[in-house]
């Protein structure tokens, strides 16, 4: 991957990685990791979202370390960053497209205004760039602008659309969607779903339904159930794996908005405590911007290891 594209990721960030800065400022340099050091250090950590368990392990690795010349911004930063990946790699997960019989249906849950629909538009572009076949689902019914966004974006990516009138069967669109698919040769269904949180017994029934009218036609699918969360919405994003995690049988996260937020941390959050897969994150509201989970760079990024190492060089 290109520096310009790291550079960026640290821009991403960079609120991210400033306030954990803020977090442990005056906490550099001193000369001795003393107990009371480094008790600040954990709780800077953990108030920077990145999780308790993490948080201990740093602190761990803090003391087994010697720092004969106090400990620099810069190395710890990078400790940071080496305890992050570690927690990171091993949910980074990409989504892969290989079910057959084809078409692999992708459901996608999440609430609304946490980046779902913009997310199905991303991930499609994504794949049809790499020659799949795409087709999408508006099962979102419950609202007339969410189908009409969902088409605006398959008109504009150009690939096909399955949509009823606000309050149709979402189920009965799903089943279309699969009965088109299998005679187009679709690769992969991209089905969008209700995102009412305030009823969850709605949600989840609508999903149990999508389910077994999905089950009739391919006891396989869905292959995935991709639940997007807003990192901007922090702990609320890691309760929501919580409620809807085990549920909705969601197979993997993706997390939005992680450009410009503060709460970056939480991805280490929800990897440390959930240890669900992810699959992408999204950084900006541009069609390009769904990045595949890379741990080394998200890691860096996080801790701010390259914002530091570029304000070193000027
Ligand atoms: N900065 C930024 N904005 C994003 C990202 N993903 C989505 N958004 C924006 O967040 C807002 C909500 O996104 P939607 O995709 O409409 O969210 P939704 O979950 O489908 O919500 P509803 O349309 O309300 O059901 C839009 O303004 C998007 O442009 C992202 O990764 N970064």
């Amino acid at each position: 991957m290109s520096t310009s594209w790291s550079e960026r990721l640290a821009g991403g960030f960079r609120r991210t990685s400033d306030k954990l800065g803020e977090n442990l400022s005056g906490l550099f340099g001193k000369a001795a990791l003393d107990a009371d050091t480094l008790d600040q250090i954990e709780e800077a950590l953990i108030a920077s979202d990145l999780g308790p368990a993490t948080a201990a392990k740093i602190r761990e690795r803090l003391e087994g370390e010697r720092f004969a010349l106090g400990l620099s911004e810069l190395r710890l930063r990078e400790i940071v960053a080496e305890e992050v990946e570690k927690i990171l790699a091993p949910v980074a997960k990409p989504l892969e497209i290989e079910a057959f019989p084809r078409p692999q249906v992708i459901l996608v849950i999440g609430v609304n205004g946490s980046g779902k629909t913009t997310t199905i538009a991303k991930l499609a572009h994504l794949l049809k760039e790499q020659d799949y076949e795409v087709m999408l689902v508006a099962g979102d019914t419950f609202r007339a602008a969410a189908i009409g966004q969902l088409k605006t974006w398959a008109e504009r990516i150009g690939v096909p659309i399955i949509s009823g009138a606000e309050g149709a069967d979402a189920a009965g669109l799903v089943f279309e969607g699969v009965k088109q698919g299998t005679a187009r040769g679709t690769d992969v269904l991209i089905v969008d779903t209700a995102g009412r949180l305030q009823n969850k017994a709605g949600l989840m029934d609508e999903l149990a339904k999508i389910r077994r009218v999905l089950g009739r036609l391919n006891p396989a699918a869905p292959h995935d159930v991709v639940l997007v969360l807003d990192a901007t919405t922090g702990q609320n994003a890691l309760s929501q794996i919580d409620i809807f995690g085990k549920e909705a049988g969601v197979t993997g996260l993706v997390m939005t908005k992680l450009d410009g937020t503060a709460r970056g941390g939480v991805l280490a959050a929800a990897a440390e405590r959930f240890g669900m897969p992810i699959h992408a994150i999204g950084v900006g509201e541009s069609i390009d911007d769904l990045r595949p989970f890379d741990p080394r760079e998200l890691a860096r990024a996080i801790a701010g290891v390259e914002a530091i190492a570029v304000e070193r060089r000027k």
